[in-house]
């Protein structure tokens, strides 16, 4: 059976994020049609032609066009990463407001169309406009999915790759909470081959590890002014897991109904990934610093969030 048939994707925003999906998407073979939208018609319609050229030498065919918002009607999944990024210097949550109207405007487009489908969500601050995805749209909450900390995690498992000499899916551990400054590091599990990570670091070595997981993206903005192939990947990677019915667990933003003690949040944990979309939460034994860091970090996400929806 191919499960690429019948795999529509809708991506909204087509800058460094949106356009870097795309060509992982095509050089991944994941969908069987991918529609291009963007405010900038000009560069999404380059982007068509550019992406188009590429086919050819994919794994597998894939029909590559610009479109309007009508597309989303029958689309399996709309990626959201239009918006404004990060300049040096700033943080994602202060491109909340920003982003929140835009949101506001493309959520309701897609909705009008009569969408059925899932949303996953890539604009910062992510958990939080995941979470206004969620609201705007109506939509169960299996169905609005924010790429959350599957990056985070990605840069923890290849510096403790790193560490240890071993490559990064022999890793196993996570980043959890905001994808931001107040996220955590979950070292009470993490572990290679079930050995503990944790008692073969020194504190100040796995502060270290933190400090540089939690700080890539400034890093890379100030080099290079956005970062775009690791999200394009982490974003591929959960495509891949809705369209082919995987139930993998990944590090993603979802809605918190109960879990860790708290609700009406969206924020990174690790959910099971299918064809429905975020089915479950796979809740991770936490010790007390690690449970009292992923509070603060909940607390920081509704003090920005939660005005918002007391309007
Ligand atoms: N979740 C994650 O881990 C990551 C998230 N990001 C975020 O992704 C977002 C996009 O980043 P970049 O691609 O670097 O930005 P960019 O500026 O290169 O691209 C944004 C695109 O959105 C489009 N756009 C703006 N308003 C629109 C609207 N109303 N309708 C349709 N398109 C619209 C722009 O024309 C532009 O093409 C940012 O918020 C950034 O912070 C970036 C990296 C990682
Ligand atoms: C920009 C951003 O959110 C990241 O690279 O983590």
């Amino acid at each position: 059976m191919d499960l690429t048939q019948g795999s529509k994707v809708i991506l909204i925003g087509t800058g460094s994020v949106g356009s870097s999906y795309a060509y992982a998407l095509m050089n991944q073979g994941l969908c069987s049609e991918l529609v291009l939208i963007d405010i900038n018609e000009k560069k999404a319609k380059g982007d068509v032609k550019d992406l188009n050229h590429g086919v050819l030498y994919a794994p597998s065919t894939m029909k590559i066009k610009f479109g309007t918002y009508e597309e989303c009607k029958d689309a399996a999944i709309v990626v959201l990463c239009a918006g404004v990024a990060q300049k040096p210097g700033e943080t994602r949550l202060d491109l909340v407001n920003k982003n929140m109207k835009i949101f506001e405007s493309i959520v309701k487009s897609v909705m009008e169309t009569g969408f059925n489908g899932i949303f996953l969500v890539a604009t910062n601050p992510v958990d939080i406009l995941s979470y206004a995805t969620w609201k705007f749209s109506g939509l169960p909450k299996e169905r609005v999915i924010g790429s959350g900390t599957i990056l985070d995690s990605a840069r923890f498992r290849h510096l403790l790759a790193q560490e240890f000499g071993v490559t990064p899916t022999s890793v196993h551990g996570y980043i959890i909470g905001e994808h931001g400054d107040s996220e955590l590091a979950v070292w009470s599990s993490a572990n290679i081959s079930g050995n503990p990570i944790a008692p073969q670091l020194t504190e100040e070595r796995k502060n270290e590890i933190f400090a540089e997981v939690r700080d890539a993206a400034y890093e890379i903005i100030e080099a290079k002014g956005a970062t775009y192939y690791g999200i394009a990947m982490g974003l591929a990677r959960i495509t891949k897991a809705i369209l082919r019915d995987e139930d993998v667990v990944l590090p993603v933003s979802t809605l918190l109904n109960g879990e860790y003690g708290y609700e009406d949040v969206y924020i990174g944990v690790p959910t099971v990934i299918n064809r429905k979309g975020a089915v479950k939460i796979i809740e991770l034994s936490l010790d007390n610093q690690e449970r009292e860091r992923l509070s603060k970090s909940i607390a920081t996400l509704k003090e920005i969030q939660d005005p918002f929806w007391k309007k």
